[in-house]
């Protein structure tokens, strides 16, 4: 029997986030393993046109609890979903519903944040810091609460090269920043910004260090650790290979190759891939809940679950397998042949932009007009190449984790949780898994169905047919220019016709002599 799964069984678990990509994963692997924990309480904000009942349904209704329902087939009343906005006083929680969670919480995951890289400095600290500081004072009015557990994320300390599992002190009080954006205007935050963030890249990174800095101060007398995932990918193993459902980090990029649109992406190619499944990022979770309660650490654990120090993959390995498997299993009515690659040089990353991206969508967007429909490609594409902008920062650089506390707590699991709530990275075999994550992205996030492979290889074939002809057009097309216009040109042409043609003589005359 599993001591991980059996300390969960009776508990009372708070989830913020558990709407989102790793809250889903988390109440999976909770209600399959621990099918006899007492409650499932989830902070849901409302939804236009849906009940918190209908928005509950939903998600047992996925896929993803597909297995859930064979063992905890009551799992629909152990979930206990509660109105909160975590951007208002008090989360807007009723007072029944406030009474209830302070008296029979027993252990916290803090999964929700605003994972938006452009979102404007006042929400991202309201929902990275501020939410995390009222949820921790919530958390100090708990009589059983046992542990917290708040999720943050390996790139909070991006401006550094190599982090270690400690919280790094931020420029600025998380306080002052707090107290000020209460009388600052939008346009005077939005001219500050870019100051206060110094070197993190962007406000996510940046609001998420100031919300480990507020679990550090406000941490009181609590069980608290903090766990810092790389860059969360489909699942490796559990509850099934490949799930995802949000476009962000690189299922987006790994869609807009598959259908064609994206032919070049600015990365250095040996950079390291510092991908982590989600059920791997889930199992350390699970496993650092039971330990903060049980072992009760004198300090607050910070505990890395990465990739790269242990089992490293690199961006061009990542990129030639998901090529190949695009070649295996296409995805449906591609714009353009997936076909594409990494640069690390400015120059020709714009060249491609140009030649791969813009021109394309140009052109396109011309057939539509001359057919009567409204142009959309260039719109689509300036879109796309913003957000890969974004990512750029994060597939150009590699960084070093050290992972002492994940390590220790890896070796403080009897072999049946080792096993149970595994999240030993070095077993992963890269290729198997990034294949499975391209069928994850085709069948869960695109919906499209195994039985139109044939269909979308056909029509790969004509996609490469057409790129053939117009190659061959476009190169006649500028031979004949050329020829015209220039003597040394024709010159050229003329050598390497008489060449030709001497070759295939001789090549004749030797045949005609062996017979
Ligand atoms: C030999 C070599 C061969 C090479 C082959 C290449 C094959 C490909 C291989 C795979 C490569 C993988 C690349 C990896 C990218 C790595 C990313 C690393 C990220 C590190 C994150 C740090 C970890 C975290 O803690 S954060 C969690 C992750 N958070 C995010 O990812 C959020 C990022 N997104 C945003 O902030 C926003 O979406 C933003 C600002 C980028 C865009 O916002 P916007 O307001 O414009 O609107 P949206 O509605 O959000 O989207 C607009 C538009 O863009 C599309 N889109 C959104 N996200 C992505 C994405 N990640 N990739 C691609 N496209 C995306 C979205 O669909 C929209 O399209 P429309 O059609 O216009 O609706
Ligand atoms: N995905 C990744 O690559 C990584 C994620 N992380 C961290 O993991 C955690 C979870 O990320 P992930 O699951 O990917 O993110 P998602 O964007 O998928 O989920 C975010 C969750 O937060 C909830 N939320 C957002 N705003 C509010 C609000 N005002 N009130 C109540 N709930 C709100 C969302 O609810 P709703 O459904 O209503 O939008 C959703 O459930 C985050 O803390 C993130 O920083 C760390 C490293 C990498």
């Amino acid at each position: 029997m599993s001591t991980i799964a059996a300390f969960y069984g009776g508990k009372s678990i708070l989830i913020t986030g558990a709407t989102g990509f790793l809250g889903k994963v988390l109440m999976e692997k909770l209600f399959r393993t621990s099918p006899d924990l007492k409650v499932i309480y989830i902070l849901v904000r409302p939804k236009a046109g849906q009940t918190l009942q209908q928005g509950v349904f939903q998600i047992l209704d996925s896929k993803l609890f597909e297995k859930v329902k064979e063992v905890c087939p009551n799992v629909h009343e152990k979930i206990r979903a509660i109105y909160a906005d975590l951007n208002q006083n008090d989360f807007a929680i009723s007072k029944e519903d406030m009474q209830e969670l302070l008296s029979c919480t027993n252990i916290i995951f803090h999964c929700a944040a605003t994972v938006r890289f452009d979102d404007t400095l006042r929400h991202a600290v309201q929902l990275n810091v501020t939410a995390t500081r009222q949820l921790l004072l919530m958390a100090s009015q708990m009589p059983k609460l046992e542990a917290f557990i708040h999720i943050s994320t390996a790139y909070s300390n991006c401006n550094l090269k190599h982090i270690d599992e400690v919280i790094y002190p931020c420029p600025v009080e998380p306080k002052k920043i707090i107290d000020s954006l209460e009388w600052l205007d939008d346009a005077i935050i939005d001219e500050i910004t870019p100051k206060l963030i110094r070197d993190w890249p962007n406000i996510y990174t940046y609001t998420k260090a100031l919300g480990e800095m507020v679990v550090q101060q406000e941490s009181r007398n609590l069980n608290i650790a903090i766990i810092r995932p790389s860059i969360v990918g489909a699942t490796w193993q559990e509850p099934f290979p490949g799930w995802v459902d949000n476009i962000n980090g690189p299922n987006g990029i790994i869609i807009a190759t598959g259908k064609g649109f994206l032919r070049a992406i600015k990365a250095t190619p040996m950079a390291v891939a510092d991908v982590i499944p989600v059920d791997t990022v889930v199992n350390l979770m699970l496993a650092v809940g039971w330990y903060t309660a049980v072992h009760r650490p004198k300090s607050t654990l910070v505990y890395h679950i990465t990739s790269g120090n242990m089992n490293p993959c690199n961006w061009h390995k990542m990129g030639v397998q998901v090529l190949a498997t695009f070649e295996k299993i296409p995805f449906e009515r591609p714009f353009r042949r997936p076909n594409a690659n990494f640069t690390s040089n400015s120059f020709t990353s714009q060249y491609w932009n140009a030649v791969s991206h813009r021109a394309p969508a140009i052109i396109y967007d011309c057939y539509l007009r001359l057919t009567g429909r409204k142009p959309r490609m260039t719109k689509l594409m300036n879109r796309l190449l913003r957000t890969v902008s974004m990512l750029e920062y994060f597939i150009n650089r590699s960084w070093e984790w050290s992972t002492y506390n994940t390590e220790m707590l890896m070796s403080e699991l009897s072999p049946e949780d080792q096993r149970v709530f595994n999240f030993d990275v070095r077993q992963l075999n890269w290729l198997e898994y990034i294949e499975n994550y391209v069928l994850g992205v085709k069948k869960y996030l695109l919906k499209e169905d195994m039985a139109g492979i044939p269909k979308a290889k056909q029509r790969l074939k004509r996609l490469r047919n057409i790129h053939y002809l117009f190659n061959t057009a476009l190169f006649l097309i500028a031979w004949r220019l050329l020829i015209a216009r220039s003597q040394m040109a024709r010159n050229v042409w003329f050598f390497i016709v008489s060449f030709c043609y001497k070759f295939l003589s001789y090549f004749r005359a030797s045949s005609t002599l062996k017979v």
